[in-house]
């Protein structure tokens, strides 16, 4: 594991932010932290950045314990919290070159930095007249100069167009597959995760509701059969006797959990042996976005 965190609790005051978080970031994967709008990511990150301090709990990156091993773990993240530190008066090239200087970095990592993120032709522009995803991107890109292992970004998408969010998303995923790096982004966006991601944590009010693989997120969510048909109310009462978890009736069609594709063939049979059309029956996935609402609405304790 890159970032394993046991038990990671920090309070605000009297309010607890990060509930014993316990974080499995495996190495190479693109991880999204997913959640709502003050679950607690940001504290989570700078915890994990040690801009805050560790109430409680333990953190190890790179399977060093954070404490006792804190420079050597920073020295290999890079990271990009709010707004890229980025002078609006240099170019994009000068920031590097800036930054190059001050880490001791060979000045050629600078050009490889303007490839990586496709700032190449920009490079002579000032920065302050880049638009907010080249920022972004000149963001990564500086976050990346010193080569590290592991990138933290927090809400790197935020305010980009969709041309923006898909340039974003084909970095990451380049530095993860080309580059061996692993990324750990926060979003509270799941759709714009589900594109990227390989791995997956959900937290509301502090507390990790779901962790795994982008694809087990998916399988958890219970498939539906729609069926479109006729006097709803009374077929979905053929149903229910019959044994049939029916979970929505409407005017023109109701949902039923799916068992096999076997007891949808039953469920047609029957309509159709007792007088309902059906004029439509199909599988359908819960998508990820409604599976999120599901999960995250649960209310504050
Ligand atoms: N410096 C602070 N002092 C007191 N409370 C804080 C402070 N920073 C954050 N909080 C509170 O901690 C909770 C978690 O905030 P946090 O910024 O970590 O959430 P987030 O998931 O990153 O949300 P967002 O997407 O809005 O940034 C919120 O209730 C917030 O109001």
């Amino acid at each position: 594991m890159v970032i394993e965190t046991k038990g990671l609790t920090f309070n605000f005051g009297n309010q607890t932010v990060v509930k014993a978080l316990s974080l499995q970031v495996p190495e190479g994967s693109i991880y999204g932290f997913l959640g709502p709008n003050g679950a607690g990511k940001t504290t989570t990150i700078k915890l994990l950045l040690n801009l805050l301090q560790t109430q409680q709990g333990d953190i190890k990156i790179f399977g060093l314990d954070f404490k006792g091993h804190r420079k050597q773990i920073l020295a290999q993240i890079g990271s990009l919290i709010e707004q890229p530190a980025i002078y609006a008066h240099l170019t994009g090239k000068e920031n590097l070159l800036n930054r190059a200087i001050l880490l001791q970095i060979p000045e050629s990592r600078v050009d490889e930095m303007l490839t990586l993120v496709k700032l190449t032709a920009a490079a002579d522009k000032k920065a302050g007249n880049y638009s907010l995803g080249m920022k972004q991107r000149l963001g990564i890109a500086l976050a990346m100069l010193s080569d590290p292992k592991l990138l933290m970004l927090d809400e790197p998408t935020n305010g980009l167009d969709p041309n923006g969010i898909i340039e974003i998303r084909e970095l990451l995923i380049r530095l993860t597959t080309q580059h061996k790096k692993t990324v750990f982004i926060s979003s509270h966006l799941l759709g714009e995760i589900e594109r990227m991601a390989t791995h997956v944590g959900i937290i509301n009010f502090g507390e990790l509701l779901f962790q795994g693989e982008i694809k087990e997120l998916q399988s958890i969510s219970q498939p539906m059969v729609l069926i479109e048909t006729d006097n709803t109310v009374d077929a979905a009462n053929l149903l229910t006797k019959n044994g049939y978890n029916v979970v929505e009736v409407k005017n023109d069609h109701l949902t039923v959990t799916y068992q096999s594709k076997e007891k949808s063939a039953q469920i047609n049979s029957l309509l159709i042996q007792n007088a309902y059309p059906v004029y439509s029956l199909h599988k359908v996935q819960k998508d990820l976005e409604k599976l999120f609402l599901d999960i995250t609405q649960k209310p504050a304790n």
